[in-house]
């Protein structure tokens, strides 16, 4: 708890200038939380005050006992004196419910917490503790009522809840407080891993100086139909900024020649093209399903047979090939993707990413990729959720991108689930870049053109090495 009230400190003194804080203290260990907080705070000079609920949690007795020790006031929560302390403070902490919270949200609760989204909404800030209040831990869904947060500070592992859809848009800027326990117990108990950066940077290739095309990795993308022949291009660009050496597309449709450097290879059809292709050198790994269109299943379910790292996208994620693929296959379904791969709704899907994730593995193996904003890694050693992205990245043809940069870091080495994780955070990275620039204007092509940059900015982050950041 001293940990957790000192991160909560930190957020808040970054915050508040040289305001009053207000710190809002429940009957739970979020509570006790604040109370730290506070005296956190007087310790530093800042002005604090406490409204508290009733409380019989020890640690939470404890700390309004030390905080009363060194002088601090506490009076009782209740509309009255909380519309009395909102007048003239900068930032509220809201230490009202945390993770033991179940809905409905209490008629007396939700009187409070409507008060606090009315003052913010004129005058200051919020920052939750561990949750905000009124948000249930592990559902994406927000009860009516709940608080609207600038900032959460969350321990130990971030809470799924804190990651998807509207429950999400309560939280604010999050940041995840690490708490003196045994990593060992963190593990046990994190039901998904969140990737920093530096974790990112670990994982990624790294090359000598005599490196040339042919070491970089030899990729195929498989795709392309009438009507959707962008995809399989799209896909090709991002595998050559995600660095793969060389790049072809294969297709019976006329491809866009984007870019130069891609080459392309028109076939005729795809029975003849794949007994011809089969016995020809094979690539390092190859990206398959984009825009393929209806011959999808039968052009997948051969090149799987070959056993050489793979993804699986779009048109090519099909119930029939459950069963037929191999642990080197990167499996991306969109939500979409995910409800016709499983027989269920989208609405399914979207409720709960994590174990929709693990169901998927379950039925792929390999690694699922589970895209939306953010997307899920599952894989057998646990799930993993990418950071950042941008709304922007809601347009046509990111998922190509994507599938070109994975197949593009399956080339150049990597094993699938690093590949999988690595790939989601340098997108996502790259969709940061490019949102900066064109907002909502984002096209993948921007996304793509900010892969490079992206890459440096990940490895910026991570261990120098004699290779790179020169
Ligand atoms: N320029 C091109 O040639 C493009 C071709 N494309 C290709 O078009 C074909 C059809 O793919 P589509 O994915 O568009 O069509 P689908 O019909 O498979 O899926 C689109 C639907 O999936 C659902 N969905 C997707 N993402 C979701 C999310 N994050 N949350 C909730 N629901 C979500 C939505 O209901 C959406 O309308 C594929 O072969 C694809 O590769 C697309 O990638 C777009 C660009
Ligand atoms: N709001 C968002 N925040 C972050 N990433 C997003 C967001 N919207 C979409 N993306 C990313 O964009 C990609 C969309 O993939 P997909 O739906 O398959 O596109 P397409 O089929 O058009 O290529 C995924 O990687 C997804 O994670």
């Amino acid at each position: 708890m001293e940990d957790a009230g000192r991160a909560v400190a930190d957020a808040v003194s970054a915050r508040a200038g040289g305001g009053r804080i207000l710190l809002l203290a429940g009957g739970g260990a979020n509570g006790g939380d604040a109370f730290v907080a506070a005296r956190h705070l007087m310790v530093r000079g800042m002005e604090a005050a406490v409204l508290a609920r009733p409380s019989t949690h020890p640690l939470t007795v404890l700390n309004r006992r030390r905080w009363r020790a060194v002088g601090g006031a506490v009076a009782a929560l209740g509309p009255a004196t909380l519309r009395r302390e909102l007048r003239g403070a900068a930032v509220v902490v809201d230490g009202l419910l945390g993770t033991g919270f179940t809905p409905p949200l209490r008629p007396a609760l939700a009187e409070l917490t409507g008060m606090v989204n009315a003052w913010r909404h004129a005058a200051g800030q919020v920052v939750s503790i561990d949750v905000p209040s009124g948000v249930h831990a592990t559902d994406a869904h927000v009860p009516d009522g709940a608080m609207q947060a600038d900032a959460t500070v969350t321990f130990m592992g971030i809470k799924p809840a804190l990651l998807f859809g509207p429950a999400a848009a309560l939280a604010g800027e999050v940041t995840v407080a690490p708490l003196s326990v045994m990593p060992a117990w963190i593990e046990q108990e994190a039901l998904a891993a969140w990737p920093t950066d530096a974790r990112v940077a670990a994982l990624l290739p790294r090359r000598h100086a005599d490196a040339h095309k042919g070491t970089a990795g030899r990729v195929w993308i498989v795709g392309g139909h009438p009507g959707t022949t962008g995809a399989p291009a799209l896909a090709g660009v991002g595998a050559l900024r995600a660095g793969a050496g060389l790049v072809t597309v294969h297709s019976t449709a006329d491809v866009p020649l984007i870019t130069a450097e891609l080459m392309v290879r028109r076939h005729a059809a795809w029975t003849p093209a794949l007994t011809r292709l089969r016995d020809a050198p094979r690539p390092d790994a190859v990206a398959v399903g984009m825009g393929l269109g209806p011959e999808a299943v039968a052009v997948t379910r051969e090149l799987l047979s070959w056993e050489i790292p793979a993804v699986v996208d779009a048109d090519a994620l099909q119930p029939d090939l459950a069963g037929a693929g191999h642990d080197r296959v990167i499996w991306t379904p969109h939500p979409g993707e995910a409800a016709r791969l499983l027989g269920c709704a989208t609405t399914e899907i979207t409720a709960d990413p994590l174990g929709i994730a693990r169901a998927l593995h379950d039925r792929l193996g390999g690694v699922v990729v589970l895209k939306g904003g953010p997307s899920v890694v599952a894989h057998a050693g646990g799930l993993s959720v990418a950071r950042g992205g941008h709304p922007g990245m809601a347009s046509a043809g990111m998922g190509d991108t994507l599938s070109g940069v994975l197949v593009a870091l399956l080339g150049q080495g990597m094993t699938a689930p690093d590949a999988a994780v690595a790939g989601v955070r340098l997108h996502a990275r790259a969709g940061e870049r490019a949102g900066a620039a064109h907002g909502y204007g984002l096209i993948a092509s921007d996304v793509a053109q900010e892969l490079g940059g992206a890459w440096m900015d990940v490895i910026r982050s991570g261990p120098a090495g004699p290779w790179y950041g020169r």
